[in-house]
């Protein structure tokens, strides 16, 4: 293992269902991802990868194999223990999930709430520098349904960003985009994680966004290996 990992996956398997029914997902995952680093996973749709990125997110208990994230181990934690996990992850998804009654400075503050480490105005304040680095402080009180795609992903990168967490999960961050406005929002992302030394894992089927990952790796029924060529 090396010393700056930030993600261990050892000998990990999946499963879902039970009995006859049951359906081996990932099998005999070995991943090791350094602290800072940028890694795209891409793979046919049903491989995998979902599956292991919320596994890794701690949103679901490893069955079989090991897994430690940011030095926790998550292969034997009890729900409190991925709950705790959980908390110091960003995550992006493909449908932004923000809430529709919460305008983007909200939306964002909440990704700070759940710390319970800030005053109020400190909440405030944070949330507001981060939506500036998006290129959305003309925007910080307008409603989600007042935001275009672009910008809706852009506060969830906030959002998903403003506590500094050591990783970032992201699931198709830019299936819902037009080419331009996916390509923005993979920039603000990289640029930003960077600053902050954030590893982020990234899933995706978009071909034009692999250039800002330092690794790209490739799942196929369920077992990493090498990316086609
Ligand atoms: N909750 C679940 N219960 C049962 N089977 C599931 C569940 N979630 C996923 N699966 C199955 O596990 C397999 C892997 O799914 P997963 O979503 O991880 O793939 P994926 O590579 O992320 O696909 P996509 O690119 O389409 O999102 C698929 O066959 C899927 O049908």
């Amino acid at each position: 293992m090396k010393q700056n990992a930030s993600i261990v996956v050892q000998e990990l398997d999946h499963y879902f269902g039970s009995g006859k029914l049951q359906k081996q997902v990932l099998c005999n995952i070995n991943l090791e991802i350094a602290s800072g680093e940028i890694v795209i996973m891409t793979g046919p749709s049903g491989s995998g990868k979902t599956t292991l990125l919320t596994l890794i997110g701690g949103l679901r208990a490893a069955q079989r194999g090991r897994l430690q994230v940011v030095g926790h181990e998550l292969s034997e934690a009890k729900e409190e223990a991925l709950v705790r996990a959980r908390r110091d992850n960003g995550y992006i998804f493909q449908a932004h999930n923000l809430h529709d009654s919460l305008t983007a400075l909200e939306n964002v503050q909440m990704g700070l709430e759940v710390h319970g480490r800030w005053r109020k105005e400190e909440r405030h304040q944070q949330a507001a520098t981060m939506l500036e680095k998006v290129g959305l402080g003309e925007r910080l009180h307008y409603y989600p349904s007042d935001l275009s795609g672009g910008q809706k992903q852009r506060v969830a990168i906030a959002r998903a960003l403003v506590s500094h967490p050591k990783i970032v999960l992201a699931d198709e961050p830019t299936a819902a985009l037009d080419k331009k406005s996916g390509r923005d929002v993979v920039e603000i992302m990289y640029n930003l994680a960077k600053q902050q030394s954030c590893t982020i894992l990234l899933v995706t089927h978009d071909n034009r966004i692999l250039d800002i990952a330092d690794r790209i790796i490739y799942m196929e029924d369920g077992r990493l290996s090498k990316a086609p060529s």
